[in-house]
């Protein structure tokens, strides 16, 4: 079966710290794929200051462009918003049922993520791969060496769509913080100005 590891995010916009993370897992574990799953709306975010869903995945579709093992993803699209991973997460299933489907969160998700919805349910059909992010907090205990969270030593890049997005807007130069393309298309479309 092949397994597709799913990366979600607001990507508002992607840059290269979602884009290094997202390469790193697909090298180096067991899954053949990562796919980036556009959210329409975070559960846990305000919507304001948000690019239309199409031009977000139009630059996660950019992004990807020449690496064949990662894919844009818009079944959020088409769900009920906020949106609830645990929702998507049936619909893929519905979708592909030749796929085996896990999770790639940062550390500082697995902190909270006894508050998503029906997480004991994600975890008990899904695998989850978890990569180092610096945060505050404390690891819940059930969360501590469960069979279904594998560890990837993957590079910590401390980089933020927050902060990419201040950082047109005081007209700063962060062209090395986007993959080209990305680059070209928010300056192209004057987006976050
Ligand atoms: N530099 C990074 N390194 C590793 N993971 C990241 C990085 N930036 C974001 N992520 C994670 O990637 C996923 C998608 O990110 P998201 O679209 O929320 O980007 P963000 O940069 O955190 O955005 P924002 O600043 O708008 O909140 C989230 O799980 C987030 O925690
Ligand atoms: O399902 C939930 O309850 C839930 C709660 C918080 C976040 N999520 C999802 O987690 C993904 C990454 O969240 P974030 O805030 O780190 O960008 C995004 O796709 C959200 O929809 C999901």
């Amino acid at each position: 079966m092949k397994k597709v590891g799913l990366y979600f995010g607001t990507f508002n916009p992607i840059h290269i710290g979602h884009l290094i993370i997202a390469n790193y897992m697909v090298e180096y574990s067991d899954l053949d794929e990562v796919w980036m799953v556009v959210t329409p709306h975070n559960p846990f975010k305000k919507k304001s200051s948000l690019l239309d869903n199409h031009h977000r995945l139009e630059m996660v579709y950019k992004a990807c462009e020449n690496y064949d093992k990662l894919k844009p993803c818009d079944v959020e699209f088409k769900l009920p918003q906020p949106n609830y991973t645990v929702k998507t997460l049936i619909q893929l299933e519905e979708d592909h049922s030749k796929l085996e489907f896990s999770l790639i969160m940062g550390e500082d998700n697995l902190k909270s993520f006894h508050k998503w919805k029906n997480y004991e349910v994600i975890l008990e059909k899904h695998h989850i791969y978890v990569y180092p992010r610096i945060s505050d907090g404390l690891m819940e205990s059930q969360f501590k060496d469960h069979p279904a969270i594998h560890k990837v030593d993957a590079p910590i890049i401390e980089l933020s769509s927050t902060f990419i997005r201040k950082a047109i807007k005081d007209k700063k130069n962060i062209k090395p913080m986007l993959p080209a393309a990305v680059w070209e298309y928010i300056d192209l479309m004057n987006f976050y100005k």
